[in-house]
């Protein structure tokens, strides 16, 4: 199969090391949303002067234009398109967003909706992101995924692609990340106050983030020899 140049110069550290780079922008992201209620009329089916509600308004546009100038999926390595965008879309707003805002509303719709938007492209890049580990760990051990992949079994592919190790550390970064950026900062004392509860952040990446990752890198490993 043919290989993109990409795909050899990536290693199992050169991805890592990404998404945890990228975790600082889910995080950012996040402090961004909080400074604004819940807002709920944001996500009224209709919202006045848009068809459908403000937020998908705004995605459904602000998409448009960025699918114009940049080219969707250049990195993949097989014909599979994987995509759970709708299940990130559910996650978000069902049962993050009420998690880490504040109830009311002060009026700024479309700064809320865009980074509504920012928090879900954010996201998706992250956990999509898992095509790329996944095609660096079949790479580095094609005869330990090989038969799995062969065999279609999901479990193997699930227990040969895990490290409880390294999710532990991700889990305790990112709550770590989310004291460092989301502390308020005042010359006197400022302790224990934070703009996103760092809490809710570890428990994102273990309920959400990570599974839907490691789901993405199933799903990517049982094409892989398509
Ligand atoms: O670092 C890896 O090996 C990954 O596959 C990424 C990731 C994650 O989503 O952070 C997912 C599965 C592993 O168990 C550990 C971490």
């Amino acid at each position: 199969m043919e290989k993109n140049v990409l795909a050899n110069t990536l290693t199992l550290d050169s991805v890592r090391e990404s998404l945890i780079r990228q975790e600082d922008t889910v995080i950012f992201y996040l402090i961004e949303r909080a400074k604004y209620p819940i807002n709920s009329p944001v996500y009224h089916p209709s919202f006045a002067g848009v068809s459908g509600s403000l937020v998908d308004y705004i995605v459904k546009h602000t998409e448009a234009l960025q699918s114009k100038v940049t080219i969707e999926e250049l990195f993949q390595f097989t014909g599979a398109s994987i995509n759970i965008n709708k299940t990130i879309w559910d996650m978000y707003f069902n049962q993050l967003l009420p998690l880490f805002v504040s109830e009311g509303n002060d009026g700024n719709y479309v700064q809320t909706a865009t980074c509504d938007l920012q928090c879900l492209q954010a996201l998706s890049r992250r956990i999509h992101y898992g095509k790329f580990v996944a095609e660096v760990k079949f790479m580095d051990a094609p005869e330990d995924y090989g038969p799995a992949i062969q065999a279609q079994n999901r479990d193997a592919l699930m227990e040969l692609l895990t490290f409880k190790s390294v999710e532990e550390m991700v889990k305790q970064r990112v709550k770590k990340k989310a004291m460092v950026f989301g502390q308020e900062v005042c010359l006197g004392d400022s302790k224990g106050k934070y703009k996103v509860d760092p809490s809710v952040v570890s428990r994102l990446y273990e309920e959400w983030v990570m599974p839907l990752t490691k789901k993405v890198q199933v799903e990517y490993l049982l094409c892989r020899l398509d």
